[in-house]
Formats: C-alpha cells, structure tokens, sequence
C-alpha cells in the first residue's frame, strides 16, 4: 500500500463548499465577499481542529482570487489562488498568538502593514489563539485594529472567547464555530476512507467520531493511527481496541447483573474489565452514560438525545423499558458520588466494588423507601411505573 499522508493536512478543505458542519459561518463570509460588506476584522471562535484556520485561509484566498466564480468561491487557478494553495503567497501572514505573544512579535506585524500589498488586492493577517497575546502586545495592536488601511483583513481565531477582552470584541465581526456532529465526522471520514481505498466499517468510524467530540483533526489523526495499525481494515473490534474503549456489551451485562441483585456477577464483570486495562473511574464514568442513554431512550422525544453507535438504538429502547426512570435517576446518583469520590479513595478497586454493590441494593432501597416491604411484587409494580 501507497504511504498514507497525514489526513488532516491532506484534506485541508480547499474552497468554502468543503468546509464541514460549518455552513452557517461559510454561507455568510461567501454572501459578504459577494455583496462586497465584509469586515475588516473578524474573530473565529469555537473548540479545536473545526475549521477555524481553515476558514481563515480559504477566506484569505477567495477575497484575492483574480477570478471569483459565481458562487462566490474561489477559482483555485489563478496565479493568486495557485500561490496561496502552495503556501507562497505574500498576502498571508499568519501568527501564533501562543509562541509569539510579545509586544515585539506585535509591533514588527503592526510596522508590516503599512506596506500595501505589492500584487492582489488584501493583506490578511491571521492570529491564533489571540487570548494569549499579552496585554501589552494586545494594546499595541488595539490602534491597528481601530483604523487599518483599507487592504488589510484580520482574522482573529481563539478556542477561549472569554478571555478577549472587549474593546477587541467590538471591533470584531464574530463567528461562532461548531463542534462537528458525529454523523458529519463520519460522512467525511468515510468519503476520506473510499478515495484512500481503505476498508472500513461504519461502526469503527463512529467510534473514532464518538472519541474525538466534535474535533474533526483528532478524528483524522486517529484515523490515520488506526489506519496504519489495521493495515488499512477498520472494524469495529480492532477500531475498539486501538481506541482502548470498552465493549458497550459489558455495560449490558453489568445492568442484568445489578438488576437482578447479582452481586457476585457484577464483581465479576468489573474483575473482567480490570484485567483489561480499563481504571475504574472509566468504568464508572462509562457506565453511568449507558444509564444516561437508558434514561434518554423512556421517552420517544428525548430519544433524538441518544448519540450511541448505529444498531445500539434498539438495543437501549428494549432495555430502557425493563428499568424504571427513577432507578436509573436513583443509579446514576450512586455513580455520581463514587466517581466524585474516586480519585480520593487509596483503594480505588474496593471503592467501585462498593459503589457496585450499592447499585445492587439499590432496587431493595427504593422499594423500602416507597413503603414496600421488599417483596418481589412489589418490585414488579414499581418496574412498571
Ligand atoms: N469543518 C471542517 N471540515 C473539514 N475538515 C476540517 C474541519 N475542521 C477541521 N478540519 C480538518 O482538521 C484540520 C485542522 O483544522 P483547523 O486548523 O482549521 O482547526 P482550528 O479550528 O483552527 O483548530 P485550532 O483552534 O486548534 O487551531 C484541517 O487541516 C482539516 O483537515
Ligand atoms: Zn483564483
């Protein structure tokens, strides 16, 4: 097989059209360019690896394409459009607000601008991660950012929107970038994984969206890492364990167990899951969001909450209706606590252990606490409300 080339800077989207998850910022900057009412200054803000840089060049690009299509996308072929897409243009500047945060950084891109660009029509000076200019520095480009000459465009970018300080935010124009949604990710790693003629299961690309939140550079960078790990054949098992997630299987089994005032079952399966590799405060935290799926799966409307593998849908709606809501409520408070209490306790394995145990009486608890006296009828009757 061909070397596979690093996905997130191979597929750096190349015109607006190509951005994912973010039609709501590219619609508006493509209806600025076209109606000739773009800002001077923009601030992109919104979590890590969502396109932010990413809309920041393509924006650069278009607004000194010699040629802007119809659409308002750049041509990708003029000499301009050919420079920017080789990294040689001159109308790009681009600054690491987080290595280069000193007055002095500031000051030689403030003397840098006075000087009108020597072909195409704008100056675009990018800053990223802007928070972490220090004040001094943030002060000495305040004025520049006030009146700058008509051909200079800044984009600020920053994953920590408050922390600009205001007289910066009034001058911006701002952009609120998304997190990616998990069938986005997916729909672009998959169209990633047909042009790479890598074979992969819908099922290991969601797990790969589902670990990296809405980050579309770790999706790609764990697809890669996968990638070369499987030799280019993602399923669902090997996806799991190269991500070191745990079987969502188990979390079933741990449910029957507590459900049925199993308790040697569920020390059981929490001494399975150990042997694994996995801490007990995954396990804990894992867990309790099963229980919040079953929770989210009781009702037909809250179901859209539901964000778990494709096929696992059913699975958690049958589940859901052998579990009363304020068991799960009642459990998902027992795991609370312990995963609250859990990077106190020295010994962290007795401490889940008992916090598995509670989950076993909790059932008992409940019926005693609603008057019952515990019998198996009475059970039934409160597993049906
Ligand atoms: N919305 C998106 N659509 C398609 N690809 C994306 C998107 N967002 C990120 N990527 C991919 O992730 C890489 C990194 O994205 P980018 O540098 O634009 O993120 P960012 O939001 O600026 O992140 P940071 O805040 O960490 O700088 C891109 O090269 C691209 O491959
Ligand atoms: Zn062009």
């Amino acid at each position: 097989m061909e070397k596979f080339i690093v996905s997130a800077r191979k597929y750096r989207p190349q015109n607006f059209a190509s951005v994912v998850g973010q039609q709501h910022i590219t619609t508006t900057l493509k209806n600025a360019i076209h109606n000739n009412t773009l800002a001077h200054a923009f601030l992109f803000c919104g979590p890590r690896g969502v396109g932010k840089t990413t809309c920041a060049r393509i924006l650069a690009k278009t607004i000194n394409c010699e040629n802007l299509q119809e659409d308002g996308e750049a041509c990708n072929e003029c000499n301009s459009c050919r420079s920017f897409n080789e990294g040689s243009s001159l109308n790009i500047h681009e600054l690491d607000a987080a290595s280069n945060n000193s007055v002095e950084d500031i000051r030689e891109l403030v003397t840098q601008i006075r000087f009108a660009p020597q072909e195409g029509k704008y100056k675009i000076y990018i800053i990223d991660e802007v928070h972490m200019l220090s004040s001094s520095a943030f002060n000495a480009f305040l004025k520049t950012l006030e009146e700058p000459p008509s051909y200079a465009k800044f984009i600020l970018a920053t994953t920590e929107k408050h922390k600009i300080l205001p007289t910066i935010l009034s001058r911006c124009q701002i952009f609120d970038f998304k997190r990616i949604t998990n069938n986005d990710t997916v729909e672009h790693l998959q169209a990633i994984a047909d042009k790479e003629h890598i074979s992969a299961d819908k099922a290991a690309l969601q797990l790969i969206a589902n670990k990296s939140e809405g980050c579309m550079r770790d999706s790609l960078s764990l697809l890669d890492k996968i990638v070369s790990f499987t030799n280019a054949h993602l399923t669902y098992e090997n996806t799991l364990e190269h991500l070191n997630l745990l079987d969502e299987d188990y979390y079933f089994k741990l449910i029957d167990a507590i459900q049925n005032q199993d308790m040697a079952e569920a020390l059981l399966l929490f001494d399975q899951i150990n042997r694994k590799g996995f801490e007990g405060d995954t396990v804990l935290n894992g867990f309790a969001e099963c229980i919040r799926n079953l929770m989210v799966s009781k009702d037909a409307k809250a179901a859209q909450l539901l964000d778990v593998l494709e096929g696992m849908q059913g699975k958690y709606v049958e589940t859901a209706k052998k579990v009363s809501l304020s068991y799960l409520v009642s459990a998902l408070n027992v795991l609370a606590e312990a995963e609250a209490g859990f990077r106190l306790a020295r010994n962290k394995r007795l401490h889940v252990e008992l916090c598995l145990i509670k989950l076993c009486y909790l059932q008992q608890a409940l019926e005693l606490a609603a008057g019952g006296d515990g019998s198996v009828i009475k059970k039934k009757e409160l597993m049906a409300q």
